[in-house]
């Protein structure tokens, strides 16, 4: 695991999108692990500003995003799907046929999407990190062999998410649907961002700590091209 230290945001999502498009530019089709949450923001920014300035293109590329909450429609405005396509699809030249998120609440929908996933090889994963260590919506606890699955949303996730449904973590879903932590290894490359001090325990433990099941992030120091870019707020602890 290759961590990089930036002094704000602002580079972490200038440097992470020159690891994504190195990876872009080299295969045009590329397939992208994508992720939800405030942390990619600046780099799906940064991925649609140089769209838009004519330097890369996303036709051919296809997207498999990590998870999505169970219980809520495709169109509910926090979905991970609209905010896909928010915050990147609908602003970039990707094929809306090519991309593909998560969806249901059976074991069916779970096969259903890791077979898919099984057909093609992702060139990159883009993750983000829980305050409890987690990946995708992969809670402590989580088997490092675990594949596509329904979770119960651990509290302190529901109250990190709250602020996205009016504060009030009675209208959070409790369920979501996500790609298992043996999925997310099977990436060629893993691009993880993180920002601010909230995230500091996760990053260290993330980096330093034993590879445990309780810190579900930690099993990326076993992947073979895993780097991590966070500011100095989230590298306050390592
Ligand atoms: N399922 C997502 C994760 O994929 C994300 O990494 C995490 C951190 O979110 P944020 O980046 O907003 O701190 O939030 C959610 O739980």
């Amino acid at each position: 695991m290759k961590i990089i230290v930036c002094k704000d945001s602002n580079e972490v999502a200038k440097k992470a999108y020159e690891v994504m498009k190195d990876v872009v530019v080299n295969k045009p089709n590329a397939v992208l692990g994508l992720a939800t949450g405030s942390s990619p923001i600046g780099l799906y920014n940064e991925m649609i500003a140089d769209y838009k300035a004519g330097n890369v293109s996303y036709k051919d590329v296809s997207s498999f995003n990590l998870d999505e909450y169970v219980g809520i429609p495709k169109d509910h405005p926090e979905s991970y799907e609209t905010f896909m396509h928010k915050q990147l699809f609908d602003h970039i030249d990707i094929n809306p046929a090519n991309t593909h998120l998560p969806y249901g609440d059976t074991q069916a929908d779970c096969d259903a999407y890791e077979k898919a996933m099984s057909d093609v090889s992702v060139d990159i994963q883009v993750l983000g990190i829980g305050r409890n260590g987690h990946i995708g919506f992969n809670e402590p606890g989580t088997s490092f062999d675990s594949l596509t699955h329904i979770v119960d949303l651990q509290e302190k996730t529901i109250e990190d998410n709250a602020r996205f449904f009016d504060g009030n973590m009675d209208l959070v879903p409790k369920k979501a649907i996500t790609m298992g932590i043996a999925t997310i290894m099977k990436a060629k490359k893993i691009l993880l961002v993180a920002t601010g001090e909230g995230k500091a325990d996760a990053v260290a433990a993330m980096k330093n700590g034993p590879i445990t099941e309780d810190m579900p992030a930690s099993i990326l120091q076993k992947h073979d091209d895993c780097v991590v870019f966070v500011d100095e707020a989230a590298a306050s602890k390592l």
